[in-house]
């Protein structure tokens, strides 16, 4: 059996842009480009676990809201990650990135060029599909 990961990802939208975030390279999925946020623990709510994760890899506080719909699931040699998209605001600076190579608030139309990891492209449509 392969192990199950719940992640909990941001979707951060600002003037009609979305906040991607290149993984480092040195980690697993390195390069791919993500939602900022990051494994839920076992004492927490998505919720929690998304502003401790923003608040760990970016120094910044956060509003988190409603949930994307959809859960998006996706088998890689490690494990399944199963994906859960909240829309949050940063109510404060960046500060610091630890987990990636780079940051890129970018357009609907950037936003499906980029190379997202697997798991996320469908939840990309998605939010592109709504509108941002
Ligand atoms: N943060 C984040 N992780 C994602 C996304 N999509 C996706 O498949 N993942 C995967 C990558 C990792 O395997 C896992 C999240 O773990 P993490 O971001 O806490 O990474 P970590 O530092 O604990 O993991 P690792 O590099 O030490 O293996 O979910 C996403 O949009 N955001």
């Amino acid at each position: 059996m392969k192990k199950e990961i719940f992640v909990v990802g941001a979707a951060i939208i600002k003037d009609h842009k979305l906040l991607a975030a290149k993984r480092s390279a040195n980690r697993s999925l390195g390069g791919y480009w993500e939602f900022p946020g990051g494994k839920i623990e076992k004492n927490e709510n998505p919720e929690q676990a998304l502003k401790r994760e923003i608040f760990e890899e970016f120094g910044a506080k956060s509003t988190v809201y409603e949930k994307l719909a959809g859960t998006f699931l996706q088998e890689y040699d490690f494990g399944i990650v199963t994906l859960k998209v909240l829309y949050a605001d940063l109510d404060s600076q960046i500060i610091k990135t630890i987990e990636h190579d780079e940051l890129r608030w970018v357009s609907e139309e950037e936003a499906v060029h980029l190379n997202w990891a697997p798991t996320d492209i469908p939840a990309i449509n998605a939010l592109v599909a709504k509108g941002f």
